[in-house]
Parts: C-alpha cells; sequence; structure tokens
C-alpha cells in the first residue's frame, strides 16, 4: 500500500523533494546508518502496523489528541491548520507506520510537513510532542500486546524507538529550513541596505563622483600598495591629476549657482567618460575633482589628463538656449618613494596653479616627479 498524501499538505505548494531540504540519497543513507535503521526494521515496522496501528490508529491518535490539546500551542492547530485535517494526516501515518522510511519519499513528506508547521506558526515542540505520544502509545499497545513474549516485544520496541528517532530528526531538520530561508533572506536585505548606506555615505550627492575621505582613503590605500614590497626604487608607478575648473565664479555670476551645479555635474560626466574604468574620480571640495591612477607612469598620465582636459572643452554644456563653454586646469603629480599622499596633493595642486597662471586649460606635470616607471627618491 502507497503511504497516502497528508491532507494539510494538499493545498500548499509543499513538493515532497527531500532534496529541497538537503536529502540526496547519501544523506538518506547516512541518516539511517547513523540512527541504526535496517533493512530488518521494514519487517519489524510491518509487523507493528499488523499488530497495532494497521487497526486501532484512529482510537490511538483520539487518546494522543486529549494528552497533545493541554499544551497551549494546540490551538494554534486548531486555528491554522484545523484538527480534522491534522488528525487525518497523523492517523494516515499511523496506518503506513514506518511504511517505506528508507525512500526520499518518507523523508520528503516528513520534512514537508515540518515546514507546513512552521509556515502555520506552530512550535516545533508541538510536533516533537506529537512525535512522543505517539512512541508511548505504541509502547504501551505492543507492551500489552506482547506481555508473554519478551524475545518479540524488544525488536518491536527497538524499531518504535528508532523510528521516532527519524521522525523527530525529520521534523527538526524541516522546521530548520524555513527558518535558514528567513535568515537568508534577511541577511540578502540587510546587506543591500548596508551597501546603499556605505554607497550614499561615500558619493557625492551632486556629481555622483566619490566624496572626499573616501577618495582618501582609497589614496592611502594606492599609495600604500605602490611603496609595499619596494626598495625603494621598484615600487609601482601611481600618479594624481588635480583638476580646477576655470573661471567658475563666472560661471556662477553669469547664469546662477544652480545651473554652476549642473556645470559641477556635468564636468563630473566628462571625466568620468575620458578615464580608464580602473582610475578613481572624486570630488576635492567645490569645483575641484582628483583622479587617482594606480599602476600609471607620468607619461600615461599626462596623455590621460589631456584626454580629460579636452573631453571637458570639447563639451560644452548646453542648457536651454545657452552653450556654456567650459575649460579646466590640470596638474600631474607622480608618487616619489616614501612619499604621503599629503605632499603628492600638494605637488599636483601647485602644478594645477602653475596651469591656471600659464593661461588655463592645460595640463602641467609638477617638475620634481623624476623618471615615470618607477617610484623616484626623495
Ligand atoms: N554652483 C556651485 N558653485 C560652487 C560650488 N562649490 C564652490 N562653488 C563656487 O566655485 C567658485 C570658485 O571660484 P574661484 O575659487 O574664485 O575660482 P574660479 O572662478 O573658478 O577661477 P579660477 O579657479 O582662478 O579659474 C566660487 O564662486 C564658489 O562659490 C558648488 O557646489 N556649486
Amino acid at each position: 500500500m502507497n503511504a497516502p498524501r497528508a491532507p494539510y499538505l494538499m493545498n500548499t505548494d509543499t513538493t515532497f523533494d527531500c532534496a529541497a531540504f538537503g536529502f540526496d540519497s547519501a544523506r538518506i543513507r547516512e541518516t539511517l546508518s547513523i540512527l541504526g535503521l535496517q533493512a530488518e526494521h521494514a519487517k519489524l515496522a510491518e509487523r507493528i502496523r499488523r499488530e497495532t496501528t494497521g487497526g486501532e490508529a484512529k482510537a490511538m491518535v483520539h487518546s494522543c489528541c486529549i494528552a497533545l490539546a493541554r499544551d497551549r500551542g494546540f490551538a494554534l492547530i486548531e486555528r491554522n491548520i484545523g484538527i480534522e485535517c491534522f488528525t487525518q494526516t497523523w492517523t494516515l501515518h499511523l496506518q503506513c507506520y514506518g511504511q517505506d522510511f528508507d525512500t526520499p519519499k518518507y523523508f520528503g513528506e516528513r520534512l514537508a510537513i515540518a515546514a507546513a508547521f512552521v509556515r502555520a506558526k506552530i512550535p516545533q515542540g508541538l510536533l516533537q510532542l506529537q512525535h512522543s505520544l505517539t512512541q508511548q502509545t505504541l509502547i504501551n499497545n505492543l507492551s500489552v500486546k506482547f506481555a508473554d513474549d519478551t524475545a518479540t516485544l524488544g525488536p518491536l520496541i527497538d524499531c518504535v524507538v528508532k523510528l521516532t528517532s527519524l521522525n523527530v530528526y525529520l521534523s527538526a531538520e524541516g522546521y530548520h529550513l524555513p527558518q535558514i530561508d528567513e535568515l537568508r533572506k534577511a541577511l540578502t536585505k540587510l546587506r543591500k541596505e548596508t551597501s546603499h548606506w556605505h554607497q550614499e555615505a561615500s558619493t557625492d550627492q551632486l556629481t555622483g563622483l566619490m566624496r572626499y575621505n573616501t577618495l582618501m582613503e582609497a589614496l592611502d590605500h594606492h599609495i600604500d600598495i605602490a611603496h609595499r614590497g619596494h626598495d625603494g626604487r621598484s615600487g609601482k608607478p601611481l600618479c594624481v591629476a588635480m583638476i580646477d575648473l576655470d573661471f567658475f565664479k563666472k560661471i556662477n555670476d553669469t547664469y546662477g549657482h544652480v545651473v554652476g551645479d549642473f556645470v559641477l555635474k556635468h564636468v563630473a560626466g566628462r571625466l568620468q567618460a575620458a578615464v580608464r574604468d580602473f582610475d578613481m574620480i572624486g570630488r576635492f571640495g567645490g569645483e575641484e575633482f582628483v583622479i587617482i591612477m594606480t599602476n600609471t607612469p607620468l607619461e600615461l598620465a599626462e596623455v590621460i589628463a589631456e584626454r580629460v582636459r579636452k573631453g571637458v572643452m570639447d563639451t560644452p554644456l548646453h542648457l536651454k538656449e545657452f552653450s556654456i563653454p567650459i575649460t579646466i586646469s590640470v596638474g600631474v603629480a607622480m608618487l616619489r618613494s616614501g612619499e604621503r599622499k599629503e605632499a603628492l596633493i600638494e605637488r599636483a595642486d601647485k602644478a594645477m596653479y602653475e596651469a591656471k597662471n600659464a593661461g588655463r586649460n592645460r595640463v602641467m606635470l609638477a617638475k620634481d616627479t623624476g623618471d615615470s616607471g618607477t617610484l623616484p627618491e626623495l
């Protein structure tokens, strides 16, 4: 006889797929082996069905239910599952007691029942109590039936205890999966929120570029990498470009502060379009930006800075009837051996002011940078 399906699972989307609960055939075998359940127990279970549960299942469930009803959680079964459904399922399980206990179907159904209990918000203890009452009733019945035949009674009781262990174990596992799923969902949500807040905290609201603090942290980090493992001569080249908009005050004065903000946003976009994917751009403050170029010798940094300058110059901002020409002045400096970020930024800033003094809209290199390709000594 095939094990009938538990009634209160019929209207759910629950499958009896025990693989979904992490039970493949190897784990089923392992579980049975740990619990000491073997082929002989199939025969013993069949005897138990014949002697007791086959004909007395209904009466057994009825007496167990009286005991179970004393538990406060029982009201939840009444409300969320329905007593008839619950007792029907229990009766069916008793009628098929231990049948096919070594099959994925047996495992899947018990795991799914526990999951249905979780969904119905019924405490795990109640399901465990149900198993324990079943065991007790079975042992009582068998003890009465085989009072004079302890040789038969012993293995039957052993079989009941082992099958109860299996059922209790499966109900605990079935309870954990939805709980782990919930935890996983909560964790994913938390991770998303954290990454959102991290993004918010590290991004300049107006331009979408890195904020000053994040930019400086990144610079510190990459300077460490550039210095690390070298003997003062063989570190990886790192360059920074300090960028300042030309006559930005005039733009503000002419078109207003709001348009000035649009210009800053527009320039940020141009900078991003002109650099390489791995270059880092941040807003240094007001109308100043910084590009960090890792693993980049000075000649290459100059080429990139020139591309950035041209990109901004060639793309005026079109806003309503206005076409606002924008230019930038850029100072580029390459990290020297042992140099910290403050000194590096200062040299790039100085070069940028030289670009301003030389007529603006140009790129100037910090003079004392030394040979490109290696970190020059101080
Ligand atoms: N719209 C807008 N303006 C800003 C912002 N931050 C700074 N500014 C303005 O940027 C202008 C910078 O002006 P200055 O430092 O005189 O420099 P400049 O006019 O660009 O001239 P040079 O740098 O010498 O070419 C000031 O008017 C600031 O008010 C901002 O977030 N939005």
